[in-house]
Parts: structure tokens; sequence; C-alpha cells
């Protein structure tokens, strides 16, 4: 049957007739459950047999083909790289691609020239280095480089992305085509220091050259990273589950959504339209047809306004189409909420940056409003730029835990929706660039099955927590992972507990979506991420039931009726097996141009591949690389959403539940200067001090070791502690 007869016969399918009774159409597929089946081989050459022959698919401007030997770095980009990484561990602003910093006083300050330049090879460097973070610690950490030049221990971030960038030739300095020291004019007598101690920084590490490529060898044996070519290799060292996503990232279309608060749909179309460079296509930009405020972009163009004034200064915001469902879902629940006479207050409970509570004003603007509760203090003030530069007047900031917030709290007496997206492991987010850009947040898919178990006690918590204020009509709960212990096994327990007077409604029926095989509830959406939908997203919503009419006086009741009144009981939904069902998003990139267009049907979604490699599944999984150094301390945390195994069955002590740090999402402060800290350990060096802000690239004059040093002058030249012998890497 050809593929239009196929679509065509779809529209007379059961699964059509059951959307058009408020159910959703759906397609059973393979889920790209961790460890599960689809931890399948989608290896480059295979990513590229599937886009055959059609150049509309040529890989177009890559953001993972950030290992481009010929690129050569200035000092100025690989400062600026160090110092973005920095601000993402020590979560500052980053507003498209520009990272924004914060003066004293707290206001957003603009720097010189050379510093704002974020371009391209900038961003690179910074994925990159964030991508490879665990390997680069394990090169730290093995050959010891920081406990031998510990002048560079206030300088990590340098240190990282130079050694990333070594990393691509494989640390051969004949290969490396050095870095460019020129400084602009402009430069100030802070930066003349910075790029002598990078200068420094990279003769050292030509000294370490032989080390750290036999640290990065056993990486590579022991990840059985084999390849023709260096940058083969180093693609090779990533999870399988982690290489697979990047491939389709790549080339996926990126999205921006129009700043209602701040423009019009026209004038930004103007705005572009005049910001086009000759190079670019005409039809490079157009408007989604599922939602009016989505601009759906090549990635070329995305790369130009990605750090245009229309993104810093508002009009345009980074976000995904995935993150657009849920403000569609409140959408169509205010035709009931607006009914009841008031304002419309929606409580964001975990609003981290504020992606999706700001859209959510925008959304209520004119009819409502939404509270914005944050914990932690970097995001806060990410919350509040955003709200600034966006403009919004219809969101309050809440910053605190939201487990203190009560349902007495008279502020939230008319709160009728809550949303709920706590942290998670993110492992639907295939555009993790974009979504760096978004969030402000890595899913460096990291996690063991202890981290699981105590999200998921996180997420359990967070969201039982929601149902406790009392004028709430809707609790919406969110993820960004397609594991089933964050999602279905969370909901499972929610109305386990609360599911008399809870229950599920079914979120945007109209909306088809993939589905899992093994544990489903109908009425969620859960859209996996493939190459045609995107991101993915589960999005629960359970509404109140309202209370049952009052009970007549027993005395005038049969005996039957007075028994004992049942407990209610979900009926389980009748799973039916669905053909592939077309998502949507292909629609919007039919109209477009070449680059914009992905092949429908072509099922490269990366549960599809089960079938071609199934014989993957018999081998022994790749383990990760978990360096233990000379002290035992863990220096890479094994990727286990590869390796390990998430039998859900398999619960852990209740003890082990409570006690796991998590760092799911970005890389925590301890483990981004994990290497330093090992460094210093190893030293000995009590009278280490850290320089106030780890953010900043504080320059401090050649050759002096350490900034904030007490000992005497004579002694400064001499390293922190006494040097030991390194023991053998076994
Ligand atoms: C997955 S992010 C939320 C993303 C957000 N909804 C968006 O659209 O950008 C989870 C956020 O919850 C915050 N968080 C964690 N625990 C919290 C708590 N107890 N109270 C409030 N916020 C919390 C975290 O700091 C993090 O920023």
């Amino acid at each position: 049957m050809s593929r239009k007869a196929s679509v065509a016969s779809l529209s007379h399918s059961p699964i059509l007739r059951r959307r058009s009774q408020g159910l959703r159409a759906y397609h059973s597929d393979v889920s790209l459950a961790p460890g599960g089946p689809s931890a399948t081989k989608l290896s480059r050459a295979a990513s590229n047999a599937s886009y055959g022959s059609d150049s509309s698919l040529h890989r177009s401007h890559s953001l993972i083909d950030d290992l481009d030997e010929a690129d050569q770095h200035t000092c100025g980009e690989i400062l600026v790289a160090a110092e973005t990484l920095e601000d993402l561990v020590n979560e500052s602003v980053f507003v498209g691609a520009a990272p924004l910093r914060r003066g004293k006083s707290g206001q957003l300050e603009n720097t010189s020239v050379w510093r704002d330049n974020m371009g391209d090879k900038v961003l690179k460097l910074v994925y990159g280095t964030m991508k490879y973070m665990p390997y680069i610690d394990t090169i730290l950490v093995k050959t010891q480089f920081l406990v031998y030049h510990n002048q560079f221990l206030n300088h990590l971030g340098v240190v990282k992305v130079m050694i990333y960038d070594l990393m691509k030739h494989h640390f051969n300095y004949h290969e490396y085509s050095g870095l460019d020291s020129k400084l602009p004019p402009d430069a100030s007598e802070a930066d003349e220091d910075a790029v002598a101690m990078i200068m420094e920084l990279d003769a050292a590490l030509r000294e370490f050259q032989v080390k750290m490529a036999a640290a990065y060898a056993r990486i590579r044996i022991e990840r059985k990273a084999s390849g023709n070519t260096s940058k083969e290799q180093m693609e090779n060292v990533l999870p399988e589950t982690v290489r697979q996503k990047e491939y389709i990232a790549v080339d996926m279309p990126k999205c921006l959504r129009i700043n209602r608060f701040k423009t019009t749909r026209e004038e930004v179309m103007e705005e572009l339209e005049q910001s086009r460079t000759t190079s670019s296509f005409r039809t490079d930009v157009i408007v989604d047809p599922d939602f009016e405020d989505l601009l759906v972009v090549s990635p070329d163009r995305f790369n130009e306004i990605k750090a245009s004034r229309a993104v810093t200064e508002g009009r345009l915001i980074v976000e995904d189409k995935t993150s657009f469902w849920l403000p569609q879902h409140v959408r169509s629940l205010l035709p009931s909420l607006v009914a009841e006479g008031n304002e419309v207050q929606v409580l964001d409970a975990r609003a981290g940056c504020g992606t999706k509570a700001l859209h959510l004003a925008s959304a209520l603007n004119k009819v409502g409003k939404v509270f914005a509760c944050e914990s932690r203090a970097g995001r806060l003030e990410s919350l509040k730029s955003h709200r600034e530069i966006q403009g919004c007047k219809n969101l309050e900031i809440i910053g605190t835990d939201f487990a203190s917030l009560s349902g007495d709290d008279p502020r939230f007496a008319d709160v009728s929706v809550v949303i709920v997206e706590p942290l998670n492991s993110g492992t639907g987010i295939l555009d993790k660039l974009g979504y760096l850009l978004q969030e402000e947040e890595f899913p460096n898919e990291q996690y063991s099955q202890k981290d699981l178990w105590a999200l998921k006690s996180q997420q359990l918590s967070a969201l039982k927590h929601a149902f406790t204020f009392p004028k709430v009509q809707a609790v919406i709960y969110v993820t960004r992972s397609i594991n089933a212990e964050e999602n279905e096994h969370v909901v499972q327990e929610a109305l386990e507990t609360v599911g008399d007077v809870w229950e599920l409604a079914c979120v945007l029926p109209e909306v088809p979506v993939l589905t899992t095989e093994d544990f489903e509830f109908e009425e969620c959406l859960k859209i996996l991420p493939t190459e045609s939908t995107g991101n993915g997203i589960f999005i629960a919503s359970f509404q109140h039931i309202p209370p049952e009419p009052e009970t007549p006086d027993p005395d005038d009741q049969p005996e039957a009726v007075l028994e004992k009144p049942r407990k209610k009981r979900r009926k389980p939904h009748v799973r039916q097996k669905g053909e592939f069902f077309l998502p949507r998003l292909p629609k919007a990139l039919a109209a477009s141009v070449n680059r914009l267009s992905i092949p429908r049907g072509l099922g490269r979604s990366l549960g599809r591949t089960r079938t071609s490699d199934e014989g993957a599944l018999n081998k022994p999984k790749e383990s990760g690389v978990t360096g233990v150094g000379g002290s035992g301390e863990e220096i890479a945390r094994v990727p286990a959403a590869e390796g390990g195994s998430l039998n859900p069955k398999a619960k852990p002590s209740r003890r082990s539940q409570y006690q796991t740090a998590i760092g799911v999402m970005g890389i925590t402060l301890k483990e981004f200067y994990g290497p330093r800290d090992a460094a210093v350990k190893r030293m000995g060096a009590a009278d280490f001090v850290r320089t106030p802000s780890m953010a900043r690239v504080i320059p401090y004059p050649v050759g002096q070791h350490g900034p904030q040093s007490n000992r005497p002058v004579d002694e400064e030249s001499k390293p922190y502690g006494q040097v030991p012998n390194p023991k053998p890497w076994k």
C-alpha cells in the first residue's frame, strides 16, 4: 500500500473514530526507555543511510559537529566559553544565546563587546565541554594535572574548555592549530592578564600531552569507542542513547515563541525579514499551523536569530513546540474555569526560569494571573530577569519552597489550577542545546537507579502537596522524562492516594501520540522524542470529582442502599494497538523549504530502530566510565541511562530513596568542582582558598600560585602542597 493510501485509510480507521469520541488516537511503538529494548544502534552511518540520497536531508549547520578540527579558537572564545560554563553551573541568566551578567546591585549589566560575543564557536565549546564533562574530569583526575599545576585551580572552567578542545585532536599538538592570542584594541588590562593565563595553561597542557593522551586512550578502550577518524572515535565515547539523540537533534527545526506582551506576529516577521542575510532562504521561518505564536525556524536561521536583539530584548523566546502543549491544555480548561466568574489563577509550583509560567501568563493575559514558585536562588534571579525582559505584568513570583506553601494561605485562596513540573531526568529531551538556551538546564542523563527512585519520591510528594489546595479544580503534572518511574508510576501512586476525590482528565485528546506498550494511562499526553515530534513530554491532568449529592435520611432507605459505599476504582482503559499515526509537526514543515523538511513516515524515531537492531540487544551492555581514582573517589558517574537496569519492580530500600543526592538536570557545583576538590585533597592543601566568585575567571599575574594565598612571597612560586608521586592507574 502506498504511503498516501495508508494515510487516507487512516481517516476511516477506528483510531480516528475513537478520537472523535474524546479518546486519544495512539500508536504503539517501542519506547526509548533507558536500558530498554530501544537502547539500539543508530550509528552515524545508519542514520545517514536512512536519510538516503534525498538532498534535502543533507546535514545542515550542525550543533553537534563541534569537532571541526580546523577550527582555531581565539583566547577570547576560550575565555567566554569558560565563563559561560561557570555561569551555567552557578545559575546565571541566559537569554537566547547570550549570558547576561548580574552586577553587585543585582542589576543585569552589559559587558564589553569582546566578551559579549557569544558566537557559534563559543556556544559549541560550551556545549561540547558540558557533553564530555565526565570524561574531561576523569582525564584531569587521572593525570593529576591540577596537582602539578595548581596555579589553575581557580580557573577550572578554562582548563575544562581547553581539554575539550585538545581532546578533539587526541592531545596531539601536531594536529592542533593552537590558539590565537591576538587581543582586540579595546581589551582591558584584565583581558590581557587572562590571555597570559590561557597561554601559560596552554604550555602546561603541552607538557602533559602524553599523560593526557594515555588517559583519553584508556577511556576510549573502556568505552569501546572505535572509528576511522579522531572525530568518529570521540563521538563514540558518548553513550549510545546520547549519540542517537544528538544525530536527530542536529537537523531538528528550532522553535521560537512570539511574545505577545511586546510584539505582534506581523511586527516580528517584519523584523526577521529585515535582519535576513542574503544567504538565507526566504522560507526559513514559518508559522506553525498548530500554534499561531510559534515560529518554526531552520537550524541555520536559528543560529542567526538566537543572539539577535529580538531574542535578547524578549520579543522572541526560545521555546520548543513541545512546551506549547501545557499552556494549550490550560487554555482548554478556561471555559469551565472562567464560567465561575473570577479571575483565573494558576500556581506553577516549580517555575524554574519561568519558560512555562511566562507562557501561561501570556495565555492568561486579561483573564488571569500566574503565581510562579521557585526555591533555588539562581533560578529565582533568572525568573525575575525573564519576567522583566519579557514585560510580563500578570506573574507574581513566590521565592520559597513549594512544600512550605499552605493551602490555607489567603494569597492562594482563588487558585484553580496547580502545575507541578518537578526535577526530572529530562530523558525526553532530544535537542539539549535548545533546552540549554530555553531552560538554562542541561539534561546530562547521568543518573542511577537510585537517583531515579529518589526523583520519583520527590515528584510524588510535590504532586501530593498540590492536592491540598482547597479551591483547586485541576492539578497538572508535567515531566520531560520518558521513564515510567517518573511518569505513570507517579500518576498511579497519586491516584492510589487521592483517587476518591481526583480522577484523570484527558489531556488534549485531539493530539495523536506514540505510546509505549507496557504501562499506560490513555488520558495522559505522552509525546515520545522522535525526529518528527521533536522533544518529548508527559502531561497528566487530575480533575477534582465534584462531591456526591447529599445522602438522604437513612430511615427512609431500604437496607440494600445502606451498604457502605465502595471505594471508587478507576476503570482501566483497554489498550488498542493502533496503526502508525503521523505526528503533526511535519505538517508545518511540509510547507517549508527542503532544509526544514523531514520526510514523514520514515519512522526514524528512536524506538523504531528496534527490529533492525534486535541483535544489538543481545550484546553485552556498554559500561559507563566509572573511573576510580587512587583515593577511591568516583570520578565520572555512569550514564546509567544506557547500561543501568531500570527494573521498576526492583524497589530500593526506603533509606536509599531519600538519601540520594540528585544532580540529574545540569551539572551540580559539586560535580563541576570535583576535579579541583580531588586535587586539593591529594595535595593536603588545607590553606587553599577559593576565589570569592568562582563564576568569574579572575586573572592574576602569571607565575603566582593562587590569587588569595597568604603565604610569603618567596613561597608563592611553589605549589601548595607536596606533589605526590602519581599512583599507577589500574
Ligand atoms: C524542571 S524545573 C521546572 C521548569 C519550569 N517549569 C520551566 O518551564 O522552565 C524544576 C524546578 O523546580 C525547582 N524546585 C525544586 N524543588 C523545589 C521546591 N521544593 N519548591 C519550589 N521549587 C523547587 C528547581 O529549582 C527547578 O528550577
